[in-house]
């Protein structure tokens, strides 16, 4: 494969020549800023916020900063290969889309456009249990594409096997289970607008399409949208669950089975004694606990210790082709990204989060080309320096 990605760099160029500029800004940070122009202060708050004081939001792009790639030169590094292989799958870039609930709040288009960008692209689309798309609709969507289920466990056994099986009827092959957030943290930028999306019925349509969850409903959401609301938010929040209870999610789940949210080495390797397929090394964005290490810092060991048993994932702060790049040399197979397509959504829905993962794309394929590398397998922890 030949400069698939970087391309896009001089598809840009000639489209200015003649006259078209990017659909949104190809700056991941400036993006946020724009961003923050289109949506209104409850729904950018809560897609930009973070936890607490936000030092774990910070931490995680400063771990990047502190790392700095030596590039090599005179390598023949023209032709390259993005390709990474992903639970046995091969992927065309290292980029997963990660799994963000309540994309209604960013465009009506939400989890539908999401599904059709990352469908476009071969990369692997994660639905999150508070979607505001049902499974089904994002399915179809999605199309031929790869997706992932991402579960935030309900404490009903029912309810828990239902959508499981209905994912996998609906060709999700991997389930990704998020540890970090069995409650939300405190979060003081939503706290301070009391704006909690789901209170408005955003992120309930995985429940409110359940069978098993509308038969414990005394009347329907439709009849009564706030009880239904609350008991959906009650079945996903609240509840911690336990090592030994993987089990249940085996004997309802006959895929991969990847763990999202893990930061210590010790949790590392007991993924890997319970034999699941897959960790995501992430501090969930910096939302859930303030004051908790960049999930940076947290990959070099845990890729050490584990990589040879599981698949390690890495998110938490990814914004540019550099960090990528540092990601996949630390140890991660791939990187999961959020909020900076979110940024795309709001810009202008599906085309919008195109843009944003080509464009990730190519400053990986270029950055990785420049370094003086021909595919991702080459890196290792000595093309960085800590600084
Ligand atoms: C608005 C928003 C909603 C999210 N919703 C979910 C979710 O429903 N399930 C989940 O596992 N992670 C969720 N996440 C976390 C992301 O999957 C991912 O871990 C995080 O965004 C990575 O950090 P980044 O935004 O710096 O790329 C959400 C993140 C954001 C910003
Ligand atoms: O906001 C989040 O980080 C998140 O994971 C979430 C949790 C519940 C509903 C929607 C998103």
């Amino acid at each position: 494969m030949t400069e698939r990605f970087g391309s896009y760099q001089n598809e840009i160029y000639l489209q200015g020549f003649g006259g078209t500029l990017p659909l949104c800004s190809t700056d991941a940070t400036k993006l946020e800023d724009s961003a923050k122009e289109l949506l209104g202060p409850g729904p950018f708050s809560y897609v930009a916020g973070a936890a607490g004081s936000g030092a774990t939001a910070r931490a995680n792009r400063a771990a990047f900063d502190s790392w700095r790639i030596v590039p090599r030169m005179l390598t023949g590094a023209t032709e390259r290969d993005l390709s990474t292989t992903v639970l046995g799958t091969k992927l065309p870039g290292p980029v997963l889309v990660a799994p963000v609930g309540v994309q209604s709040i960013v465009h009506p288009e939400a989890e539908k456009a999401t599904a059709r960008a990352a469908a476009s692209l071969g990369l692997p689309f994660i639905l999150s249990t508070a979607s505001s798309t049902s499974i089904e609709d994002a399915a179809e969507a999605n199309g031929d594409g790869p997706r992932w289920f991402q579960l935030y466990w309900p404490s009903d056994h029912d309810v828990c096997a239902s959508i499981l099986t209905r994912a996998k009827a609906a060709g999700f092959t991997t389930l990704v289970l998020t540890l970090d957030t069995w409650t939300l943290a405190w979060r003081p930028s939503d706290l301070d607008q009391a704006y909690l999306p789901f209170l408005q019925g955003e992120g309930c349509a995985v429940g409110f399409s359940d069978p098993v969850f509308r038969g414990l409903l005394e009347k329907t959401p439709e009849e009564d949208q706030p009880s239904a609301i609350l008991r959906w938010i009650g079945m996903v929040t609240g509840t911690d669950h336990t090592w030994d209870q993987l089990s249940f999610l085996r004997e309802h789940w006959d895929g991969p089975i990847v763990l999202k949210g893990i930061q210590h080495i010790d949790d590392a390797r007991r993924a890997a004694d319970e034999g699941v397929d897959g960790i995501v090394v992430s501090n969930h964005g910096g939302r859930q606990v303030d004051g908790a290490i960049a999930s940076l810092d947290a990959l070099p060991e845990i890729a050490a210790a584990v990589g040879d048993q599981l698949d390690v994932l890495f998110d938490s702060g990814i914004r540019t082709g550099a960090d990528v790049l540092k990601a996949i040399a630390l140890g991660a197979k791939a990187v999961l990204v959020g909020r900076p397509w979110v940024y795309g959504l709001a810009h202008g829905g599906e085309a919008g989060v195109r843009h944003v993962l080509r464009s990730l794309l190519a400053d990986t394929d270029l950055t990785l080309g420049l370094s003086g590398h021909r595919s991702l397998a080459e890196l290792t922890p000595d093309d960085l320096r800590r600084v």
